[in-house]
């Protein structure tokens, strides 16, 4: 599976910690940047890291601000992006198996690596459901078309 990775200066520390950890798990990764810490604006990692999504060229996203929130909502901008900003292990489940998100927003200065990497692991290896989940996904895509017209 490949992973496109990105995150601003905010989530950088956090960023360069999960790629080591997927790297050593054997994943696939792209890393879109903040390739130091730099001030760097995050609509423009989210965007690329979106776009790598939708347009297949990764299978997965994983996005890192500093409090995820502004990095998830530039991604979401996107059209067929779920990126769901989570900070615990049961919504990081929970945003795949019913939510089918395709891409994983962090807080870099909310959480600490240990409870990150175990976010990762929880949300890489949990499938969606499908069934009603997905005539619910079905209508969020709905929205999507309503007023992305
Ligand atoms: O969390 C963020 C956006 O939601 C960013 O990563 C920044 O931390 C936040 O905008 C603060 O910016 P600063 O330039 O690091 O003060």
């Amino acid at each position: 599976m490949k992973i496109a990775l990105g995150s601003d200066h905010g989530g950088f520390h956090l960023k360069e910690v999960i790629k080591e950890y997927l790297k050593d798990k054997n994943y696939e990764i792209e890393d879109f940047g903040a390739y130091d810490t730099s001030s760097i604006d995050y609509p423009e990692i989210g965007e690329k890291v979106a776009i790598a999504v939708k347009d297949s060229v990764a299978d997965k996203g994983i996005i890192v601000c500093g409090t995820g929130l502004g990095i998830s909502i530039s991604a979401n901008k996107v059209p067929g992006i779920r990126a769901a900003l989570v900070s615990d292990t049961f919504s990081a489940k929970m945003s795949r198996a019913h939510n089918d998100a395709n891409i994983l927003a962090l807080g870099g200065r909310v959480l600490g690596d240990d409870l990150a990497l175990e976010i990762v692991e929880a949300w890489l290896n949990t499938e969606f459901e499908g069934g009603r989940h997905g005539i619910r996904v079905d209508k969020i895509k709905d929205l999507e078309n309503k007023y992305n017209k």
